[in-house]
């Protein structure tokens, strides 16, 4: 038997649909256009973020929304950045601002960027990617505003594909603060916590020095893997029967692979998410989401 396929791409359409959608909707109710604008900062040329980005944007356009890319020279200082960031704060037409990370090592006259105090300074109220920690506190007190990209998307698609982790055991191998650690909160919640029907599960974290990771993976009902380390997760770290979501963009000789040797893996799971076409997708699906509602937190 091999596992079914969870369909990331499909359901990140259904879901720009129903942001677009809603942005048509509102227009109508206000009686005026209205067409949410997110900027996203991109320092540097890195390959993989001029990707990503022209995917949101084009995601953007097809949504009703307005995509604005600011592009900064690898070379700009903390302060070019911060002085960018300020003016899209004060900037009333700009409702979402993403800062693209990682930003460029050799950035800040050598010294790198100092990216937490970036965050920090993005107005809480158009922190589309939730990293701000006003953002973060709400979560960790189960009073989202917004919710993490990646992880928002992880938990609409086992909505959309009827998977319920109550009560099971999830793993999540991976502690970072963009995906790891709110997925872990998100999916631990009480029903609701999340303004979502996925949660009460029992969630362990695991990472690089977890012992006998092996086990723990195999104990999982639900893996969930973040850890940006192709292929790592091997077929039998999984248990029979699991359902395995793969976070991981990797890029392998030019080709995009996940956290989870795939083809292994789908003779062990109940159900897979490929990459590409899995959580990437839905990643920016929720961006979109996010952007919208902060569109509307502004106008209140
Ligand atoms: N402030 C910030 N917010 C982010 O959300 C953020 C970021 N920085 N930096 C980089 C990561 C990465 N990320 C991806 C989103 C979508 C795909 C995606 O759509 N992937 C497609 C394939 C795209 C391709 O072919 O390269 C897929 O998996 O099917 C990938 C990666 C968002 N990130």
């Amino acid at each position: 038997m091999t596992a079914k396929l969870l369909d990331g791409k499909q359901i990140a359409a259904e879901i720009r649909e129903e942001v677009a959608h809603e942005v048509k909707k509102t227009a109508l109710e206000l009686g005026r256009p209205f067409s949410p604008c997110l900027v996203a900062v991109l320092v540097g040329e890195d390959p993989a973020s001029q990707v990503y980005v022209r995917n949101k944007q084009r995601a953007c356009e097809k949504a009703g929304i307005e995509g604005r890319t600011v592009r900064l020279p690898a070379e700009s200082t903390q302060a070019d950045l911060m002085k960018v960031v300020q003016e899209l704060n004060e900037d009333a037409t700009v409702n979402g601002i993403l800062v693209q990370l990682p930003l460029p090592k050799q950035g800040n006259g050598g010294a790198g960027f100092d990216e937490r105090e970036v965050l920090d300074a993005i107005d809480p109220l158009k922190d589309v990617d939730a990293f701000s920690p006003i953002n973060v506190g709400l979560l960790m007190q189960g009073r989202p505003r917004f919710l993490p990209c990646t992880p928002h998307g992880i938990v609409q698609l086992l909505h959309r594909c009827d998977i319920s982790v109550a009560g099971k055991h999830v793993v999540v191998v991976g502690r970072s603060d963009i995906v790891g650690k709110p997925m872990a909160m998100m999916l631990a919640g009480r029903d609701g916590s999340c303004g979502r029907e996925v949660a009460n599960a029992t969630v362990t974290i695991a990472h690089s020095r977890t012992e006998d990771l092996k086990s723990v993976c195999r104990s999982a009902d639900c893996l969930i893997a973040a850890v940006g380390v192709a292929e790592m997760i091997k077929g039998d770290m999984i248990k029979p029967g699991a359902i395995v979501i793969d976070v991981g963009i990797n890029r392998v000789d030019g080709k995009l692979v996940g956290d989870v040797a795939f083809e292994e893996a789908k003779q062990v799971a109940a159900a897979i998410t490929p990459v590409p076409g899995g959580v990437g997708p839905l990643t920016i699906a929720m961006l979109l989401h996010n952007t919208l509602l902060a569109a509307r937190l502004q106008m209140a």
